[in-house]
């Protein structure tokens, strides 16, 4: 049984004085198993925000079913969805603070409106500043920590109630590079230590890269494509998931760059895409050499994506007419290879 599961979900929002209403969520089935992390990405207006609030019952659905562990929570009671609430651990791109309490005061608050008795109260408290690494800043005031560490605050503030479901939203957005990857290793940590489930909510794909399983697209409210991260990066459908996917992947050059290329490389242009690790690259070369083909890679990088080789070369090979053919159908034996014809 999934841990969340939309059925044909809508959610329309009543026109403002003189507008038209807007249909923020227009049709959507999305299924989260216990233990996933999916990653939600879309342009701004896209309906995530939306999304993740009718998920946590802050809104109301239009129409359609959202199930969280089973149970229907679409015309519960307030006190009814208080307590699957509470089952749903939140963090923003603003971390949402209370700027008057101290770290612990913080992380404490979400306990204190469960009820939860002051001795269990102090050790679940401690327990989580040590799994954030804040354990010496419990005392300090929330203005005096860096963003990265506002952020583990908002995480421990979020997981302080033991929930099954963490939802992000843009909750990197605000931060420099080093310390949205900070922020990452904590959310994997959440995850894999935790068991705790995520969906992350984010117009950057390079957060989604790092640390998502699945990836889901929206487009206007509707899902577009979604499937495992690596076969979404290697092979996307939809143009948006292409603009997204090109943010963080170098596919082919485009047409001024390989005339540029054309103008200082001689020979034939193809395109390698390396996809796991079943062919080493060193294999792929030496195909290129047993040819007596000579190569310069002149486009396209390669790195890691949750533990896989991944990645677009282009090579400008050079040689005899007959050994570049016999090298590229060599090359392509082992790995999907494109020739530039451009
Ligand atoms: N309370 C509301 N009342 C009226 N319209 C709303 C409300 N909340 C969201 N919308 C509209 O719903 C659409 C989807 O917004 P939503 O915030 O869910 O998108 P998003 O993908 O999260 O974008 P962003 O990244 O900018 O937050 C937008 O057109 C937005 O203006």
């Amino acid at each position: 049984m999934p841990l969340v599961e939309l059925t044909d979900v809508h959610k329309t929002f009543p026109a403002a004085r003189g507008g038209t209403q807007v249909e923020a969520i227009r049709g959507v089935d999305l299924s989260v198993d216990a233990g996933e992390i999916v990653g939600i990405v879309g342009y701004s207006g896209a309906g995530k925000s939306t999304l993740v609030r009718l998920v946590n019952a802050l809104e109301p659905t239009t129409s359609g079913s959202v199930r969280i562990d089973g149970h229907e929570i679409t015309g519960l009671k307030e006190r009814e969805l208080r307590a699957v609430r509470e089952g749903i651990g939140m963090i923003f791109q603003q971390f949402n603070l209370f700027r008057s309490r101290t770290v612990w005061g913080n992380i404490a608050y979400p306990l204190e409106v469960a009820g939860v008795p002051k001795d269990e109260r102090h050790r679940r408290i401690s327990d989580l500043l040590h799994f954030v690494g804040l354990a010496e800043k419990a005392h300090s005031h929330v203005e005096e920590l860096s963003g990265g560490q506002k952020q583990r605050v908002g995480i421990a503030r979020a997981l302080a109630t033991n929930p099954s479901l963490l939802l992000a939203d843009e909750s990197t957005s605000a931060l420099d590079p080093e310390t949205t990857q900070e922020v990452l290793a904590l959310l994997r940590r959440v995850n894999r230590e935790l068991g705790i489930t995520i969906i992350v909510i984010t117009h950057e794909m390079d957060v989604v890269r790092s640390l998502a399983h699945r990836v889901v697209v929206m487009e206007a409210g509707r899902i577009v494509e979604q499937g495992p991260v690596l076969e979404v990066l290697a092979n996307p459908q939809q143009p948006v998931t292409r603009r997204f996917v090109a943010t963080i992947v170098d596919d082919e050059p485009g047409t001024e760059a390989l005339a540029a290329l054309r103008a200082r490389h001689a020979g034939t242009f193809v395109k390698l895409a390396f996809r796991g690790d079943e062919v080493r690259q060193s294999d792929v070369f030496a195909a290129l050499l047993e040819h007596r083909v000579r190569f310069e890679l002149v486009f396209g990088g390669i790195e890691e994506v949750q533990g896989d080789t991944f990645g677009n070369l282009t090579l400008a090979l050079d040689g005899e007419p007959d050994d570049v053919r016999a090298a590229v159908a060599a090359v392509g034996a082992l790995v999907p290879t494109t020739e530039l014809t451009r």
